[in-house]
């Protein structure tokens, strides 16, 4: 049974729901929401972590892809983010998201549709992608509510923090960039700066316990090459969470690269070329992420599909590819608390461990749908809306790849960034 058709079966009422989604969706609690006993002290099975980085690896050799849950994130918090990122995306003016462009729009704030090209990291020419994007980051800077420093956001001012500076000479570190209250409402400004930073801050967390459950179920599997312990360094210690052991999470630094895109689309012109008979052309193209792992919640808007590739194909072959549905299947009784995410390889963590695991392509393809004429973001459901965490190392984390070199994970990102650039001048 694929990944595909085993979320349908579930989606229409079968009986073995509960069975299908247990086989597929990880529990993840074992590194991420470890209960604790009476004293406050956390009890964690041996038995359950195993269990727990096994199922996860397993799923991301066969698929490159994962459906993950137990990360301890409130169902609320994924809903709150959700909506003001539909808010922001689909509802607010133009204006409101154009108060947002900065010079590396690649990095923070505002880009909009038609301005980035995703068939480029692979080396592929394609049109540009069809998608409204808005990026946050750290900042290293301790006064911003958003830099990963702070577990808890205080009092949002809802001015721009666009001037707030950097401690990071990196450029991977930029100040973050938000609608103020001048160019939106107040309310509205502040809402969105509170849901998206919250549940960055939150999400980062996550995604150290699924990087520790990946080392793990690496360095388990492969317990014969010695370079590999090596290798798998880079993904532990203080470099994303920017927590040391023994630090407390008021003294923690922000120093991670990790990224949380919004990403909105609506139905639009690559709907209809596609509805004519013509071949649909993909919102955003086939490609791989070039960070470590990227952490993915979406909602149910039909008007797009994440589609990744059925095996792993070769970057030359993208025309021939059989794409499967990465459909996300939403928390039933008694779980309805706990959302369900998808976890996928970036090409980072491909390198880093020699290929054990391989980063997937995937791609975003339109759906024929009914848009309703009055389509807010409250009553549209075509529009799809999706929260992207892209997780990147510390700029200055030392990567020893399984030939041995070492090289630090900005160096690796360059070069990474470089050799697709390379390749599109050769095409030129
Ligand atoms: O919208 C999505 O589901 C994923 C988009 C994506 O693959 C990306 O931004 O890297
Ligand atoms: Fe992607």
């Amino acid at each position: 049974m694929t990944m595909s058709s085993t979320i349908r079966d579930m989606k229409e009422g079968n009986e073995d729901d509960k069975i299908v989604v247990e086989s597929i969706v990880v529990d993840m609690s074992p590194y991420c929401d470890a209960a604790s006993n009476s004293s406050g002290r956390t009890i964690i099975m041996d038995e359950e972590r195993r269990d727990c980085h096994s199922r996860l690896n397993e799923a991301l050799r066969r698929d490159g892809f994962a459906y993950v849950r137990g990360l301890g994130i409130d169902i609320r918090l994924c809903e709150d983010a959700l909506r003001e990122a539909r808010s922001f995306l689909h509802d607010a003016d133009e204006s409101v998201r154009r108060s947002c462009l900065t010079m590396d729009r690649a990095r923070r704030g505002y880009s909009p549709a038609c301005s980035e090209n995703f068939a480029s990291l692979i080396g592929e020419r394609g049109p540009n992608d069809l998608v409204r994007k808005f990026r946050i980051g750290p900042t290293t800077n301790t006064n911003d509510p958003t830099s990963s420093s702070i577990h808890r956001p205080t009092s949002m001012s809802s001015s721009s923090s666009s001037s707030s500076s950097s401690s990071s000479s990196s450029s991977l570190h930029a100040p973050n960039v938000w609608p103020t209250a001048e160019v939106w409402d107040d309310e509205s400004a502040s809402n969105f700066r509170i849901s998206i930073g919250g549940y960055f801050e939150r999400t980062c967390r996550a995604a150290d316990g699924i990087l520790e459950a990946i080392r793990d179920g690496i360095i388990n599997d492969v317990r014969n090459d010695g370079m590999i312990y090596e290798s798998m360094r880079a993904l532990m210690g203080s470099g994303r969470s920017g927590r040391n052991v023994g630090e407390s999470e008021d003294e923690c630094r922000g120093e991670h690269t990790s990224i949380l895109t919004l990403l909105g689309y609506r139905h639009g012109r690559r709907h209809t070329n596609g509805g004519g008979g013509g071949r649909m052309r993909p919102l955003v193209s086939a490609h791989t992420d070039v960070g470590v792992i990227t952490l993915l919640h979406y909602d149910g808007g039909k008007c797009a599909m994440l589609q990744r590739a059925a095996e792993s194909y070769g970057v030359a072959d993208t025309e021939n590819i059989e794409w499967i549905d990465v459909d996300l299947p939403r928390p039933a009784p008694p779980r309805d608390d706990d959302p369900v995410f998808v976890v996928n390889v970036g090409d980072c963590l491909s390198d880093l461990s020699g290929g054990y695991l391989r980063s997937t392509l995937h791609r975003v393809m339109p759906r024929i749908c009914h848009p309703i004429a009055d389509d807010t973001a409250s009553n549209d459901t075509a529009a799809r809306t999706c929260l992207a965490l892209f997780v990147g190392l510390e700029p200055s984390a030392s990567m020893t790849l399984p030939s041995g070199e070492v090289v630090s994970y900005e160096e690796w990102r360059r070069r990474r960034i470089a050799r697709a650039t390379a390749v599109m001048r050769r095409k030129e």
